[in-house]
């Protein structure tokens, strides 16, 4: 029989894996999505035809994996709300939630379950996310291939052993795409200075870091080296490079990373763990 798979949340994350996990041969009547309210399933049941349900306990009584993806702020009521029946049914949980750690998680739903830690990030709306994933110890090899094939339909997975390190991929990937929307700010902005269309600098800008990123991944060549080669000596690139050398970008960019996994630590000790 197929693998039983209930959401619990039906918002952006949770959409953007039940679609990618339809796209990759998933069957939608495996599938079921839990909200509060009607108006927030309705369209994941058009979209995907898969089964809702405003009951998050009904919705687990017979799954084999949980998706825990509703707000951190809200996990702990959800959470209580379930031990009794995950304690019953014992599904491998999955929670995409920021900043809650794997045993507070285990610990609010009654113990001892298999559990796996995911930091996601947004571009798994468009099926390019990249995700962190960190197993507890009861997690068998069949349920971490389980959760890899799941995250693999919207994008790349990446496993840590070690919890902590989920911080570090939140600085790098769940945090990351907003560096990137930053650099297109930035990028426009100094484009309509030197006189092109906002629009046009724009679109160029992004289908820029996209030619780079899919280059990057089609090359065995490194980063350094790949930018070596778009530096012609004395032209343009070097100019710009050394520019942002001098500006100690990568300091800038460590700082920020460092202080975006602190902030990772900081929520998860708000939040009752660590
Ligand atoms: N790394 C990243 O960039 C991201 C991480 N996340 C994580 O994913 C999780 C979900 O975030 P989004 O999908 O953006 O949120 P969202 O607000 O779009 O969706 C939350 C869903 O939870 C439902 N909900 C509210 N109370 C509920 C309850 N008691 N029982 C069942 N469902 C309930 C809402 O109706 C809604 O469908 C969060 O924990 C967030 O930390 C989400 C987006 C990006
Ligand atoms: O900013 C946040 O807290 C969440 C976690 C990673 C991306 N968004």
């Amino acid at each position: 029989m197929a693998t039983r798979v209930t959401f619990i949340g039906a918002g952006n994350m949770a959409s953007a894996i039940i679609g990618g996990m339809i796209d990759s041969g998933f069957s939608p009547s495996a599938i079921t999505a839990t909200s509060p309210s009607d108006a927030f399933l309705a369209p994941v049941h058009e979209r995907y035809g898969i089964h809702t349900n405003t009951d998050n306990v009904a919705a687990v009584a017979q799954a084999d994996v949980v998706v825990l993806a509703v707000k951190p702020q809200i996990m702990k009521e959800v959470c209580e709300g379930l031990a009794g029946v995950v304690q019953r049914q014992r599904p491998l949980i999955i929670s995409v939630a920021a900043g809650l750690d794997a045993a507070t998680l285990e610990a609010w739903l009654g113990g001892d379950l298999p559990l796996v830690r995911c930091m996601p990030n947004t571009p798994a709306l468009v099926g390019t996310g990249a995700s962190g994933l960190c197993a507890n110890a009861r997690v068998s090899d069949e349920q971490r291939a389980l959760a890899t094939e799941l995250m693999e339909a919207v994008g790349l997975v990446e496993w840590v052993e070690e919890e902590h390190l989920l911080d570090a991929v939140t600085a790098v990937s769940g945090s990351g795409p907003a560096y990137f929307f930053l650099m297109f700010e930035a990028m426009e902005e100094a484009g309509v200075k030197l006189g092109l269309p906002a629009d046009t600098a724009r679109r160029l800008a992004m289908q820029t870091a996209l030619g780079a990123a899919k280059m990057a991944m089609a090359s065995d060549k490194s980063p350094a080296e790949l930018k070596r080669n778009v530096m012609s000596p004395g032209g343009t690139t070097e100019r710009a490079i050394e520019h942002l050398e001098a500006a100690e970008l990568r300091r800038i960019l460590a700082e920020a990373m460092d202080a975006c996994a602190a902030r990772a630590r900081e929520m998860a000790a708000e939040r009752g763990g660590r």
